[in-house]
């Protein structure tokens, strides 16, 4: 469906194409090309089954739409993505777990060998699931200082899988990735600044998303194809091990999903959620 000037969350009115609207929003300037994505799930945009399907579909159709790039972000207020849901993991019934695995082992080969360049406007919190989406993207642009982004699953008493621990060592290197890993470190927007999680730090998110065009903009002048194998050649030792072990991955998380002890360990941090 083709709709003119319709209200952007930069509040402004651009010429633009309305690709859809439900727990996402995606509007693409069609002067620029540029999509930005907007995830809209209250409260905390956590990745359950259906949300990460429709992120999925939405990234392969940018794709098959040829768009310049990409912005992703959050319409709340000060979550970016709380990460996976949880709910999807505690007492799970074992064929939806694996379909949600599934799905999220594709939705993350997507969007981290995306086509286009990407941006992630992170603008609120973004654990674990969310801090892989986020480091998942070209660009990371953060806004501050009051929000929180790093991979916390060891204070869940559970253990980021291989390709989340690779994706971060790719953004901050072995060292730094191996000690905020192991101790689910939640950095701070200066801090993420300081060690190379995020790229920028903005103090207001319209700021934020001007910043995320910018970079887009750099591509104007470069060849789509030349971007994508240049990518590609970066990327591929990170998504190679997935790619070749994704029924060994998914075997080894319902196994370890449904062990007693991860369970005790999910019902009581969703109960310290919940209060
Ligand atoms: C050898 C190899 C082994 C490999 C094995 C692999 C095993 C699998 C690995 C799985 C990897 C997991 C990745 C993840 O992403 S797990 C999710 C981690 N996320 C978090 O820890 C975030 C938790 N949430 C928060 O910290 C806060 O909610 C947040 C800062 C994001 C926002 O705070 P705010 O105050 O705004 O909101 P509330 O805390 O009040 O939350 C509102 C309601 O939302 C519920 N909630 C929050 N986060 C989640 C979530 N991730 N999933 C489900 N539900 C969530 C929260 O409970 C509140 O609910 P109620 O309104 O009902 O109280």
């Amino acid at each position: 469906m083709l709709r003119r000037y319709i209200l952007l969350n930069t509040n402004k009115f651009v010429n633009c194409r309305h690709v859809s609207q439900s727990m996402l929003q995606s509007t693409v300037d069609e002067k620029s090309g540029i999509a930005t994505v907007t995830m809209n799930k209250p409260p905390v945009n956590s990745l359950n089954l259906e949300f990460l399907d429709e992120i999925n579909t939405q990234l392969n159709k940018l794709q098959k739409d040829k768009i310049r790039g990409m912005i992703l972000t959050s319409g709340l207020q000060k979550v970016f993505c709380a990460g996976l849901d949880i709910t999807e993991f505690y007492n799970p019934n074992p064929d939806r777990l694996a379909k949600f695995w599934t799905v999220l082992q594709d939705t993350w080969l997507s969007l981290y060998m995306a086509s286009f360049p990407t941006v992630a406007v992170i603008n609120g919190h973004s654990p674990a699931g969310g801090c892989l989406f986020a480091m998942s993207c070209d660009y990371r642009v953060m806004v501050g200082p009051k929000y929180t982004i790093g991979l916390n699953e060891t204070k869940l008493g559970i253990v980021a899988p291989k390709w989340f621990q690779d994706t971060m060592v790719a953004v901050i290197g072995q060292r730094k990735a191996e000690v905020s890993l192991t101790t689910g470190k939640m950095y701070t927007t200066d801090e993420a600044l300081q060690v190379g999680l995020i790229d920028e730090s903005l103090p207001d998110a319209d700021s934020a998303l001007k910043k995320g065009t910018q970079f887009l903009n750099n591509f104007q002048r470069i060849s789509p194809w030349a971007f994508k194998m240049t990518k590609d050649i970066s990327r591929q030792p990170t998504v190679q091990w997935l790619i070749d072990n994704k029924q060994k991955d998914l075997d080894f998380v319902l196994k370890f999903m449904q062990s007693p002890d991860v369970q005790k360990s999910l019902g009581l941090y969703l109960q310290s959620l919940k209060k």
